[in-house]
């Protein structure tokens, strides 16, 4: 799925943003106005892992859409809660914070993916941002000049996100070969899986995008 996005890849995990976290250039102003977005987005993004359990066809899926709900919730937002904090920005004020048109074409892309597609284009569309953060933490964690976001790249790099997104591939990979067989990728629906997977990344580009302009 990768592959087929093509430069929408490199534009998401090497977004300018990207390299302004990893060279501490980023303004402090648009960093804490990405990380509110953000918190709303993880918000509607937790909601649609939850579809995740209700698309599940086995146990074992289910468990594993309902861990990454969980880590959503109670460790990924640990990060905004605290470093807005830091910043005088309550959780009240970060719960309310009004969306950007950016944030909302992306959550209610997949949260409608989760409505209307079934477990497999759900996934598709939820994974470029699982894959993609884990892909830009790792990255930064070894080629980061400076220490001024090291909150966000550790978290991101760290062990206990980096083990959740491989049990993502391994969801993935196991309820594609579950449903399409071992050569999924050979089939026709495949092509419409890539495209998903393309168009969330492309979402994303967008998201820093947004970052950039508070
Ligand atoms: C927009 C976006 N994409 C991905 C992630 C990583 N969960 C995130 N926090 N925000």
């Amino acid at each position: 799925m990768r592959a087929a996005a093509g430069d929408v890849w490199r534009d998401y995990t090497r977004h300018v943003f990207v390299e302004g976290m990893k060279d501490g250039t980023l303004p402090r102003e648009s960093f804490l106005h990405y990380l509110r977005q953000d918190y709303v987005f993880l918000i509607h993004f937790s909601r649609a892992w939850a579809l995740g359990v209700v698309k599940a066809e086995t146990h074992e899926e289910m468990l594993a859409a309902s861990a990454t709900v969980n880590g959503l919730i109670s460790e990924e937002m640990k990060l905004h809660i605290g470093v807005c904090a830091e910043a005088g920005i309550s959780q009240e004020e970060l719960f309310s914070t009004p969306e950007r048109p950016e944030n909302l074409a992306y959550t209610r892309f997949v949260l409608e993916a989760g409505y209307s597609g079934d477990f497999l284009t759900l996934l598709a569309a939820l994974a470029p941002c699982a894959m993609g953060y884990a892909e830009i933490g790792a990255r930064l964690s070894q080629e980061a000049n400076s220490e001024t976001y090291c909150d966000w790249i550790n978290t991101y790099a760290g062990e206990d996100y980096q083990a959740s997104i491989r049990s993502v591939g391994v969801l993935l990979e196991g309820a594609l070969v579950r449903r399409l067989g071992e050569n999924y990728d050979q089939l026709p629906c495949w092509k419409g899986l890539c495209q998903t997977f393309s168009t969330a990344t492309q979402l994303e580009v967008g998201f820093w995008q947004m970052g950039m302009t508070p």
